[in-house]
């Protein structure tokens, strides 16, 4: 809790024109009380030698207790987004506590994966972030996802047509997956300015729409239309209006992609195995 009391300092002191009063508390009855917007940030991180079981289940704990909160204290219209690892089955886990709530309203958290997508393409390309569309990333926020560019065009024109499938597959693809792991080498911590950059794009765009622009969401499976196992927190392509994020349909989905999507499907489902206890 003293830490707690710096990081209200430092908020005080960025003079932020929209914050009104801060409430700290480390009791998520407290915190999630009429909640609008959560951001699950907090988790515990993989000590050495543990395994990935023993993290799931660590974590599972901590995602029961603010899936309950959230479901007796929030608002009926609460956008949860998981940002702490292992995002989606925490999330998972969140949605499975919180019974009273709309699945819909439990997110995890893929925007980052998605913006290193759009910035590997434009460093290709020479083009911009802002010029790459339609760009999809699926499944879980671990090294199985799939950075699909199948639909993603750049400056207007098919990104397949620019880049060629040996760029894509051997360097791309494991780019993308890896960055986290390339990050933590680089600068001796994991991603933050970044992730914190995604999380408020993953908002804004929940909240105010994406004009129509494609984004990547980890959310509630039921009902997808592309055959995946549908009681998973599974990102898809989706659009967001009027507060409400919508799934992109009808997607032609070549055997490269099914295999791809089919690996980080398997990997969810054993993550799910793994905590079927808290559920
Ligand atoms: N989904 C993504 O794209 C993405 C990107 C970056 C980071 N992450 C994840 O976000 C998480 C936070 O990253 P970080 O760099 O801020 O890590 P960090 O270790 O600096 O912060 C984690 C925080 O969680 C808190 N915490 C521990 N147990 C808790 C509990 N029971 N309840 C509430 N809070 C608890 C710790 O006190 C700590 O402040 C990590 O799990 C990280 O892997 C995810």
């Amino acid at each position: 809790m003293g830490a707690l009391e710096g990081v209200v300092m430092e908020l005080n002191d960025c003079a932020f024109p929209l914050v009104d009063s801060i409430i700290t508390t480390d009791d998520p009855n407290v915190a999630f009380k009429d909640t609008d917007y959560a951001l699950l940030v907090g988790s515990k991180p993989r000590g050495p030698g543990m395994e990935r079981a023993d993290l799931l289940k660590d974590n599972g704990a901590i995602f029961t207790i603010q899936g309950k909160a959230l479901n007796d204290n929030a608002s009926r219209d609460v956008k949860v987004l998981v940002v702490g690892n292992p995002a989606n089955t925490n999330a998972f886990i969140a949605m499975k506590n919180a019974p009273d709530l709309n699945p819909k309203n439990f997110t995890s958290m893929m925007r980052l994966d998605h913006n290193r997508s759009l910035s590997q393409i434009a460093d290709k390309t020479g083009s911009h972030s802002t010029r790459v569309k339609q760009m999809v990333v699926w499944g879980n926020h671990s090294a199985t996802q799939y950075p699909d560019i199948s639909f993603a065009t750049v400056d207007g024109k098919p990104v397949k047509e620019v880049v060629d499938n040996d760029w894509y597959v051997n360097d791309f693809i494991p780019t993308v997956q890896q960055r986290g792991a390339a990050i933590i080498k680089a600068r001796g911590a994991s991603s933050a300015a970044s992730a914190a950059s995604a999380a408020i794009d993953h908002m804004r765009s929940w909240a105010l729409g994406s004009d129509g622009g494609w984004v990547s969401m980890g959310v509630f499976s039921k009902g997808n239309s592309y055959g995946i196992d549908e009681d998973l927190m599974f990102a898809l392509p989706v659009t967001c209006e009027n507060g409400e994020w919508k799934e992109i349909t009808g997607l032609e989905i070549n055997d490269f992609s099914r295999e791809m999507i089919s690996k980080t499907e398997q990997e969810l489902i054993s993550e799910r195995e793994a905590v079927a206890g808290l559920l």
